[in-house]
């Protein structure tokens, strides 16, 4: 059976780049406008996966997704990839590079490119693009005048389009990578490969000195150790902040099923957001006393305790 996978369309965006490494070949393929349709998509259950970006390695974490995973029905994160980010500028067949007064792209890619433009092309403008692609797109098929002359793109989405690369290597960092996920609605979560990550979001308790740390404290007494915290607004007053944090471990595994626990004890909010293998499959080192066979022999004395077999 095919399966229906959503991302940020339309075609020859990162995106997409990111969706061809996870997604099967036969894979029915809907472009979307924005990450949260692109989301919306797996809810409303028009789409059985969505890959969406979530951190790049210049501009951290993706807020749109980090909101969007918990502003409305539950999803999780099923795997994770990553994507080398290469840009070009490119614009119609017999552009010239000093006929360049605006140019247009996703803002993540304006962001990673600013340095190189404002040292080659210091009086071009920035138009806001809905992602890479799509003002591609639009500078190869439309008929209508545009308010940019030149896109900032992936070579590919340039030769898909049929326009004529102005500039390459364009990137001001040329190792940039970002992260894209694949999510899916919640189902029974699978098992663990040792080698795997956990993403949470968590509201700290109220405002008192030392909440902050209470809430790592969930983490750091079971030996879990913390590849990524970010933290975000909750976005009803101001000050008021939730953490969205990567954690090496399954929630499968005893001492990250205990911190879940600690936390869902202690704080406001905890959203489960998935435990899916880690892209470089390096295992979890699992410090010692918190092995899950450590848990189970702990656990067995203290039904001795109960059961008066252990004085
Ligand atoms: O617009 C795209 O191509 C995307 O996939 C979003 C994006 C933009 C810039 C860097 C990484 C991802």
């Amino acid at each position: 059976m095919t399966s229906t996978w959503a991302f940020l369309g339309p075609s020859g965006t990162f995106c997409e780049m990111a969706l061809q490494q996870v997604a099967p070949d036969n894979a029915r393929l809907e472009p979307c406008q924005d990450v949260a349709t692109a989301l919306d998509r797996v809810r409303e259950r028009v789409a059985d996966s969505a890959v969406v970006p979530i951190e790049n390695s210049v501009e951290g974490g993706v807020n749109a997704t980090l909101d969007n995973l918990v502003a409305s029905a539950p999803l999780v994160i099923a795997a994770e990839v990553a994507v080398p980010v290469t840009f070009v500028l490119a614009g119609r067949p017999g552009t010239s590079l000093d006929r360049v007064r605006a140019i247009s792209t996703h803002p993540h890619a304006w962001a990673q490119c600013r340095g190189w433009v404002h040292l080659n092309l210091p009086e071009a403008s920035y138009v806001a693009g809905t992602s890479t692609s799509a003002p591609a797109r639009a500078l190869a098929e439309s008929d209508d005048p545009l308010s940019f002359e030149a896109v900032l793109c992936n070579p590919l989405a340039a030769q898909r389009y049929g326009l004529e690369v102005l500039a390459g290597g364009v990137a001001d960092n040329p190792d940039a990578v970002t992260r894209f996920v694949q999510v899916t609605r919640p189902g029974r979560v699978g098992e663990p490969t040792g080698a795997d990550k956990t993403t949470l979001m968590v509201q700290a308790p109220h405002d008192r000195a030392g909440a902050l740390l209470d809430m790592l404290e969930q983490f750091s007494a079971r030996g879990v150790n913390l590849s990524r915290i970010e933290s975000r607004p909750v976005g009803d007053s101001l000050g008021r902040y939730r953490f969205s944090i990567d954690v090496e471990g399954h929630i499968r595994e005893e001492r990250v099923q205990a911190a879940f626990i600690g936390l869902h004890r202690t704080c406001p909010m905890v959203r489960f957001l998935g435990s899916y293998p880690r892209l470089d499959a390096r295992p979890v080192v699992v410090p010692a006393g918190t092995s899950d066979k450590d848990f189970i022999v702990a656990r067995a004395w203290v039904a001795d305790i109960l059961a008066g077999r252990t004085i």
